[in-house]
């Protein structure tokens, strides 16, 4: 077993910085389905972009490293014990090299490990078979998409669908609401694993499981397989879009497993991922630890997609007004912008999360934030030999999670403008109009593309709050969003909100009896 932590090394590189063909290839066919010019199309071309650059940095596609959770399958005589110990010293090793970004937080101190081990992290399933070879999966479910999981208990009622109830027809019902209220925030467009049955601990389990099967399988139950296939197709008319910016594509991917329950209880458990669905798998062999295959070769995904980069579309431009602003940015600049606008920022800006709001709300801030730029993002970050920090992955995180305190921010401190993702509430929207600010949605996930718009880290202040969560302050140059929330009370998170739900609507009257 020599070899095995090595091994597990390059399984945790490959699973964080190159998308398998299959996952690709769902993307690749987005893309074709896209008009060109849309603001979806312009986001999946630089999803396309970021996930060619993350290959060739052989950097992390998204700055998220998520749970760590590897499912392994081993003959009986492999020593778990000892398969364990490497796992956690690769994970370790991976930390320190920026392939991982430390992701592991104690819940009861907030501290951050610094190096992604903790108490029950990994997550590490074994499973004994009979088999001479170790089966290694892993996957990085990010906490956007995490957050997006959803358990229904049937019956229920669901919002514009009405009455689900103990059969197939309710099943899909289920699925098609968990698609709908994910809206963009767990970076649409997702790959969805469901659980039909079991409790609630081995629905989710049945759920995550979904999510290693390939993307271009047939379900063997036909049943199964008509509903992944309805919802594919159905899911899809909910015009959520890519970032959730309305489009042809909300679903990359549904796979549906089903296990037997008790009479009481009737689960129905999804497991969202975003696009950026970090899945890798290899075979190893247990007397030497060296790896024998790479499992997600997908033999089913045509040769052209296959190829390192994704295949090129016409390049994406998109209508809009482009408009590009230099920091400190005044009211006057941001009353002027509209929802659609592309907005260019250059100079300082500042990265603040969940740990920062809460913080900033009863104290003050480290640096002069009037006329400023807050970036939802908690990046990678690396420290060279000369003591110097560089940005290794730097995407949005979900701003909604800051909704509580973001208005009474902006306002405090005379914020103009908040970078992040997967838009925010009526309080936010409120916020932005009375003191004169805008709302700009990065594309989730791209964390190489706006890695490559930092030139300086020029400093960072509450680094006790861990990585992900310092408040660092950034140069950046040509950095792109859009303008989703604007100063005039205009919000196309909300559109799309509401012209979704009616599309959820139409799909109410019972299709499987
Ligand atoms: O933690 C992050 O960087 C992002 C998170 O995955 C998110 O989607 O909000
Ligand atoms: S930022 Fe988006 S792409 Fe990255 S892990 Fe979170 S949900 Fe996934």
């Amino acid at each position: 077993m020599q070899s095995f932590k090595d091994s597990i090394l390059k399984l945790i590189t490959e699973t964080s910085t190159n998308l398998p063909p299959d996952v690709r290839y769902a993307i690749q066919q987005a893309r074709l389905r896209e008009d060109a010019g849309t603001r979806s199309a312009l986001a999946l071309g630089t999803i396309t972009d970021n996930i060619k650059r993350a290959e060739e940095n052989v950097s992390p596609i998204c700055q998220d490293t998520g749970m760590l959770t590897f499912k392994i399958k081993a003959p009986v005589d492999a020593n778990q014990i000892e398969m364990a110990k490497q796992i956690r010293q690769a994970v370790k090793e991976a930390t320190q090299l920026g392939k991982l970004r430390p992701n592991s937080v104690d819940s009861l101190t907030g501290e951050n490990s610094g190096d992604n081990l903790g108490e029950g992290v990994p997550v590490i399933h074994f499973e004994q078979w009979e088999n001479d070879y170790i089966d290694v999966r892993l996957i990085l479910k990010g906490g956007g998409c995490e957050n997006k999981n959803i358990q229904y208990s049937l019956p229920c009622e669901l919002e514009g669908l009405g009455r689900a109830g103990r059969d197939l027809d309710g099943i899909r019902k289920c699925i098609l609401h968990a698609v709908y209220q994910a809206q963009g925030q767990g970076c649409s467009a997702g790959f969805i694993g469901v659980g039909i049955g079991g409790d609630r601990t081995t629905g989710y389990e049945l759920a995550k499981k979904q999510l290693f099967r390939s993307v271009t399988d047939t379900n063997p139950n036909p049943d199964l397989a008509r509903l992944e296939e309805y919802i594919m197709e159905k899911a899809n008319t909910l015009s959520i879009g890519t970032m959730g910016f309305g489009g042809n594509t909300t679903l990359l991917g549904c796979k549906i497993g089903s296990m037997h329950r008790i009479p009481a209880s009737f689960y129905v458990s999804v497991a969202y991922n975003c696009w950026a669905f970090r899945r890798q798998g290899v075979t190893i062999d247990p007397e030497t630890g060296a790896i024998r295959d790479w499992i997600y070769t997908d033999d089913a995904v045509p040769a052209d997609a296959k190829d390192a980069s994704v295949v090129e579309t016409a390049e994406e431009k998109l209508g809009g007004r482009q408009v590009v602003l230099t920091t400190p940015i005044t009211e006057e600049q941001i009353r002027d912008l509209k929802v659609g606008d592309i907005v260019v920022i250059n100079g300082l800006i500042h990265t603040g999360r969940d740990a920062l709001h809460k913080h900033l709300m009863d104290h003050d801030s480290p640096v002069d934030l009037n006329g400023g730029v807050i970036y939802h993002c908690g990046p990678v970050m690396l420290k060279d030999a000369d003591g110097k920090w560089n940005v290794k992955a730097a995407g949005p995180t979900t701003s909604i999670r800051e909704e509580p305190y973001q208005g009474d921010i902006i306002k405090k401190f005379g914020i103009r403008a908040v970078i992040g993702k997967g838009g925010m509430g009526a309080k936010t929207l409120a916020a932005l109009k009375e003191h004169g600010a805008v709302y700009l949605n990065a594309i989730g996930g791209a964390a190489q593309y706006y890695a490559e718009c930092i030139e300086n880290v020029d400093g960072v202040d509450f680094m006790e709050f861990g990585i992900p969560e310092a408040m660092w302050h950034l140069q950046v140059k040509d950095f792109a969003a859009i303008v989703t929330m604007d100063a005039h009370g205009n919000s196309l998170h909300a559109d799309v909100e509401k012209t979704s739900l009616d599309k959820l609507a139409e799909l109410k009257e019972p299709v499987f009896k």
